[in-house]
């Protein structure tokens, strides 16, 4: 069986509206509704555990859970001060059956059936795979004076988004390792990396975008509009 963590419990501070981002409505439907949709449309999907913030569980339930026809479990977990601690509590809830886990931003709601579809099989052979893009813009490593330190050679570099999919035994291993070393990680992929596991990279979509600051709710709308995505 295959265990979707799907993490909700930020502060959507760089939103800056006051409110946990995944509870706005994206053209009438808050954005953690249409993350939820693509995951319980998914077959290889058995289980889900919702990460949400610690005071958010009846606005969940009000706003997400009860206007949303689930055919799977669902387990709500209270998330973390950082992201690296919602998805350990998070990985800590998944049924212990779990063959695979797919740690998802709830923030992400243009993830396609076929991402993860792809994302298990790949994670079947490799163990440990993480959904991208090649970058389109030329990057820079800037130091703390805002001068240019370094530019890494583009023809390698790609955006990380999620799903990042890992056997349980692995991202298991990886969180606890990263406890006892104190390593912080922006995502989850960086912490099987530092074990010196290969990690696959895949490619998801550039409509695969995080809603994190107020443009991307434009952005937003206008991938909806367009038909590409967004529609289970
Ligand atoms: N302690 C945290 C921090 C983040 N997240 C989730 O991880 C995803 C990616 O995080 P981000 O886009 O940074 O969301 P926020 O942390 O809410 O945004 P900000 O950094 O602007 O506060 C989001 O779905 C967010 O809800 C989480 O579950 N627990
Ligand atoms: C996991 C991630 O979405 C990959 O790009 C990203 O690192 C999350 O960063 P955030 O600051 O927690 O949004």
């Amino acid at each position: 069986m295959n265990t979707a963590v799907i993490l909700a419990a930020g502060k959507g501070t760089r939103m800056n509206m006051g409110i946990n981002k995944l509870y706005l409505n994206i053209k009438g439907r808050p954005l953690l509704a249409r993350t939820l949709d693509v995951f319980f449309a998914c077959s290889s999907i058995h289980e889900i555990v919702l990460v949400i913030g610690e005071d958010e569980e009846e606005l969940c339930r009000e706003k997400i859970i009860c206007n949303m026809e689930h055919n799977k479990p669902l387990k709500l977990v209270i998330g973390g001060k950082e992201r690296q601690d919602s998805v350990y509590n998070g990985i800590k809830s998944a049924d212990k059956g779990s063959e695979l886990i797919l740690i998802h931003d709830g923030a992400r709601p243009f993830v396609t059936q076929a991402m993860i579809e792809e994302s298990i099989k790949e994670a079947k052979l490799h163990k440990a795979v993480a959904v991208g893009m090649p970058v389109k813009d030329t990057i820079k490593q800037v130091d703390g004076n805002g001068f240019i330190l370094n530019t890494p050679d583009r023809s390698g570099l790609w955006i990380a988004q999620t799903p990042q999919t890992f056997t349980l035994d692995t991202i298991v291993q990886a969180y606890e390792l990263s406890y006892r070393e104190k390593a912080a990680a922006t995502d989850d992929a960086m912490l099987v990396e530092r074990m010196g596991l290969r990690v696959r990279m895949i490619k998801g979509s550039y409509d695969n975008i995080k809603i994190t600051t107020p443009e991307d709710m434009a952005l937003a709308e206008e991938i909806l509009e367009s038909g590409r995505v967004g529609n289970v």
